[in-house]
């Protein structure tokens, strides 16, 4: 392998050393057709310059998957399998430095939330599926026809072949591995197509699997961007025979439609517009830190990011207050920056659509207690991305600030008098992702957390995961579960065996 993938990292200077990423197709890195740039949302400076695949690349990409599953590879023992995985988590914390250098570079996250959140993660996911491959188990059943006839019916799962992996930009190498992992696990061949954003750590991947023993071939890479580009070439090839996909819920409509013609299995984590649900007997503090970190969490740029805040009437004032208080406080500024608390968005594109949100949020007459525009961070920051984080009161739910997904750091404050009501607003949404609830009596903890209409709801906490758990979403939030034993049901095929006895 080159050295191709090594991370941008700052010079002694404030501006981003360049570096050059390629696709990579058989463990060998290729060069693209032509290239883009990659720039920080920190400071506008070029970080990677990223070779862009054409049609021919993704096809090639396609067949060293499809050869890796006719090789040796196809005679890995499943025990063999979650050993390269332990592995693989092995290396990633070993570069773990590294690897959080170059998310910092892609994303200008803070450099604590890209080791401590993504680059933790991302060898947690490689152990947890190490384990949940190894202990699992199948239907069997002793069948006795009223005929008398005896039978012995037991399934067994086969890989599901080569699977191409979209991911998006916010939490780029946690999400890349929350599905390579399991693919790996199961024996497929994977084509991963990573955001136009992040072309770093899913590039670095590629070297950290081949220091852990992966045959060439079974972790392939291809950059680009959606619609004309390696991202539709990947979705609708004839030779993919699965796609799994995390990212905005139209983008999921136009992966179903370039699957369609060949059917195949998809598996989509989409958006949210996710609601807490504040009662008032919950512990104020405890509300508190816990909406700060649902709201602002990587700059609100998680799918699971809460924007809708319903909060029960007493004290709707007390918990108002102390959220702005807390927005307030956030320290924006450089990643490496021990204080920092927040980062910029993703890119200038992407605060384009914030902002336009906190326009439209102002004309439909809320009432903005804090943030609401760009913050004034200094010439040296003023190309980056950054904005105010924000949060507004004097909405409901009929307008569009409570009902289109922001994707930034952002929320509106709701009252709330009944916990009929309470549900009722929370489940006003075509998404269906996640919620969280927040009281001391459990009983209605648990009953409203079972009422909301969404794949995952947190009571009393938000964004605690176990990664066996299922974890997905219903109506525009997606299609399937993935996680534990709900990723090897997608990334394989159960095949049942019946056995006349
Ligand atoms: N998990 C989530 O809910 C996320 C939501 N978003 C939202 O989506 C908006 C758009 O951001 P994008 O980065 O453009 O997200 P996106 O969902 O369009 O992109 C995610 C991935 O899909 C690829 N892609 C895009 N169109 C495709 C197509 N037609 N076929 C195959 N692959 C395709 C992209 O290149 C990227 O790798 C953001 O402003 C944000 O609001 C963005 C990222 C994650
Ligand atoms: O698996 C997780 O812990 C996080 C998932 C987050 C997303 O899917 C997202 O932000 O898109």
């Amino acid at each position: 392998m080159s050295t191709s993938a090594t991370p941008a990292v700052r010079d002694s200077g404030e501006r981003y050393r360049r570096t050059e990423l390629y696709n990579v197709v058989d463990g060998d890195s290729i060069d693209g057709v032509g290239t883009f740039d990659k720039y920080s949302p920190v400071d506008g400076s070029a970080v990677a310059s990223v070779h862009e695949a054409g049609d021919e690349i993704v096809d090639a990409a396609v067949g060293s998957a499809r050869r890796a599953l006719d090789g040796e590879w196809a005679r890995w023992t499943v025990a063999e399998r979650a050993g390269l995985l332990r592995r693989v988590a092995d290396v990633i914390e070993e570069r773990a430095e590294e690897l959080a250098a170059a998310e910092v570079a892609d994303t200008g996250k803070p450099l604590a939330t890209a080791r401590e959140l993504d680059v933790a993660r991302a060898a947690a996911n490689f152990r947890t599926f190490a384990d949940v491959v190894s202990a699992s188990g199948l239907d069997s059943f002793l069948t006795e026809t009223p005929d008398g006839r005896r039978a012995l019916n037991y399934a067994v799962r086969r890989s599901l072949g080569v699977v191409a992996v979209i991911v998006p930009w916010n939490l780029p190498l946690l999400l890349l591995t929350w599905k390579v992992a399991p693919a790996l696990a199961c024996g497929n061949a994977v084509v991963v197509k990573p955001s136009e954003e992040t072309p770093s750590t899913a590039t670095m991947l590629a070297e950290v699997l081949r220091e852990a023993g992966a045959p060439r071939g079974v972790y392939n890479v291809v950059h680009g961007f959606g619609p004309g580009s390696a991202g539709e070439w990947l979705t609708a090839h004839p030779d993919v025979d699965g796609v799994t996909f995390t990212g905005e819920s139209s983008t999921g409509a136009a992966i179903m439609r370039a699957v369609a013609p060949h059917v195949r299995p998809v598996s989509f984590e989409l958006g949210g517009k996710n609601a807490a649900v504040v009662f008032a007997d919950a512990d104020p503090q405890r509300v508190i830190d816990g909406l700060a970190r649902s709201v602002f969490t990587n700059t609100g740029q998680v799918c699971l990011c809460t924007e809708r805040l319903y909060i029960e009437r007493p004290v709707f004032d007390e918990i108002a207050a102390g959220l702005a208080e807390r927005a307030r406080k956030l320290m924006l500024g450089r990643p490496e920056d021990p204080v920092t608390t927040t980062g910029p968005l993703i890119s200038t594109e992407h605060r384009e659509k914030v902002l336009g949100h906190y326009r439209i949020a102002e004309q439909e007459g809320a009432d903005t207690m804090v943030g609401g525009g760009i913050p004034e961070l200094g010439a040296e920051l003023d190309a980056g991305a950054w904005i105010e984080p924000t949060l507004w009161t004097d909405l409901d739910n009929s307008a569009r600030t409570l009902r289109e997904e922001i994707f930034g750091p952002a929320a509106a404050l709701v009252p709330f008098d009944t916990e009929d009501e309470a549900v009722r607003l929370a489940n006003d949404t075509r998404y269906g992702l996640a919620a969280c609830v927040w009281t001391r009596d459990l009983e209605r903890g648990h009953r409203v957390a079972q009422r909301m209409r969404v794949g995952m709801s947190w009571v009393n906490t938000w964004y605690l995961r176990d990664l066996r758990s299922p974890f997905g979403g219903i109506g525009l939030s997606g299609i399937g579960r993935e996680g534990g034993a709900h990723s090897l049901d997608f990334y394989t095929e159960p095949t049942n065996v019946c056995v006349a006895l």
